[in-house]
């Protein structure tokens, strides 16, 4: 009772949309999916940060402020992520993203070196090899009229993860044709699980017919990863010990599968096999919508900006001469290339809002906000700030010009997040989804009726245009 009071107390102080009895809020979520977004964005606009919501008996702070964001997120205290991810487990594991505590950042420290520059030299072959054969494969659509790229790019980026556990072993016994959509079926699923607080309780939810469709998934995911850590874990730990018993066994930079089978073997106790399922299971969902959705978007834009596309083929020509593929050094030379990336996924941020728990009372802006309190961090809010964009609704790769960038404000761009929990892999996504960019870019003339302005956009677990990722491809090399 007297955390309750707590709780009454510190939430008479802030500012938030009128709640009801019982179900608080709640109404903002009783909407068509694609109403959603507008309507939640639309009814938090006019409070100042954090906005007040109650989500049944549920205190929620939703978070706008880059000055707020980075005392939450650089904080080592307020890192335990929210309740609702368990919705999550079932196609994400019990992996560094779902999990919180001891165990998720021991094993964080543990899994860091797969992504480490040194590593992802390593990976660039495949990055290379899957965007060469991502170009083919769009050849049919060339020339053509307009179409959604983001199921191609999907399906590129689970082939290109498969490629990165699997080793270039063609084993998979499943059809992987089926994979691609199932994160996009799954995240579906889990809003709706969100929004509806009655299907937050396991009985209701397994009386729905979202469990059913949930299983089915779920049982698709864990067959193609069982296969891995059943069959191609083991053999990799035989190879290795016997690679080992060989004075001049030949010293190369380890494959991922390699790396985990090794980390496996060096730390039975605390990374068991179920671990790295889970882990992996991260990694294969963590790897399609995310990064896909990110190249797609930039697809719009430069499809849309024509005279920005025509400077990104001319900083890849300057770089490539008459090279045919790109390095890593290439890659890191590609700045303006990397400002449009990094532009639409400002405009665009894949993950809009990320979600933690507070575990303790946490001292916060002149406030403590109490234990027990849900809070919404929005990345989109502090991707549009008017106080730190120049041009916040606009598509203007000039904002992460050098000089720009110095004098910005440290949260105000976070599609990866920050601090503690920030994602694993970012350095490798902007280095595959540079590759894969410039290899699209260097192929075709895209085309795209939406302007910034134009796109509207549709969020649940991420966010998307209403339209669809709508372009036309025109051959370049004719
Ligand atoms: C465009 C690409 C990507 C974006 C924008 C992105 C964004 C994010 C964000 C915002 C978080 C924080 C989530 C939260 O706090 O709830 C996160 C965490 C994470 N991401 Fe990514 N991600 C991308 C690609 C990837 C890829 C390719 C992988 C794996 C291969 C990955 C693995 C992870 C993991 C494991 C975490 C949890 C880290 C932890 O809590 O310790 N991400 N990502």
């Amino acid at each position: 009772h007297w955390d309750r009071r707590k709780l009454y107390l510190f939430a008479a102080k802030l500012q938030g949309p009128k709640a009801y009895p019982v179900v608080g809020n709640g109404p903002l979520f009783w909407c068509k999916n694609e109403e959603i977004f507008n309507n939640f964005m639309a009814a938090t606009a006019p409070y100042p940060s954090p906005v007040r919501l109650w989500v049944g008996p549920k205190l929620v702070l939703f978070v706008k402020d880059p000055n707020q964001l980075q005392l939450i997120l650089q904080s080592s205290k307020i890192t335990t992520k929210s309740f609702l991810y368990r919705f999550l487990e079932p196609f994400l594991g019990k992996g560094l993203f779902t999990s919180s505590g001891p165990r998720q950042k021991h094993h964080r420290k543990l899994l860091q070196p797969l992504f480490s520059q040194r590593m992802i030299e390593g990976y660039c072959h495949l990055f290379q090899k899957h965007s060469k054969k991502f170009v083919e494969d769009l050849r049919k659509n060339a020339n053509g009229p307009e179409f959604n790229i983001s199921t191609f790019l999907q399906f590129t980026a689970f082939e290109a993860t498969m490629d990165l556990l699997l080793e270039d072993q063609d084993t998979h016994s499943i059809d992987y044709n089926e994979i691609p959509n199932y994160v996009r079926k799954f995240y579906e699923i889990v809003f709706t699980r969100v929004k509806s607080f009655w299907l937050h309780l396991d009985i209701f939810f397994k009386l729905s017919s979202y469990y059913r469709e949930q299983t089915k998934l779920q049982s698709l995911a864990t067959t193609v990863i069982n296969e891995i850590t059943e069959t191609n874990v083991p053999k990799i730990i035989e190879k290795i010990k016997a690679e080992r018993k060989l004075a001049d066994a030949e010293i190369r930079v380890p494959s991922m599968l390699e790396s985990i089978a090794e980390m496996v073997m060096e730390n039975p106790d605390c990374l068991t096999m179920q671990d790295c399922t889970d882990h992996l299971m991260t990694f294969m969902a963590t790897s399609q919508d995310t990064q896909s959705s990110a190249v797609a978007f930039t697809c719009m834009m430069l499809g849309a900006y024509p005279h920005i596309q025509d400077l990104v083929v001319q900083e890849l020509r300057e770089v490539m001469g008459k090279k045919t593929s790109l390095d890593l050094t290439d890659v890191s030379q590609l700045k303006y290339l990397e400002m449009c990336l990094k532009e639409s996924m400002r405009l665009f941020p894949v993950g809009p809002f990320i979600f933690r728990d507070t575990t303790e009372d946490f001292q916060f802006d002149k406030m403590v906000i109490p234990e027990g309190v849900t809070v919404i961090l929005s990345i989109y809010h502090a991707h549009r700030s008017p106080e730190h964009w120049e041009k916040p609704d606009e598509f203007y790769p000039e904002h992460f010009a050098p000089e720009a960038m110095s004098k910005r404000h440290p949260c105000a761009f976070i599609p990866f997040s920050a601090g503690p929990r920030r994602c694993i892999a970012q350095h490798y996504s902007y280095t595959y989804m540079k590759i894969l960019l410039a290899t699209i870019v260097l192929n075709y003339e895209i085309e795209c009726r939406f302007k910034a302005e134009d796109v509207k956009l549709i969020a649940d677990i991420s966010i998307r245009p209403q339209q669809g990722y709508l372009i036309k491809l025109k051959d370049r090399t004719n």
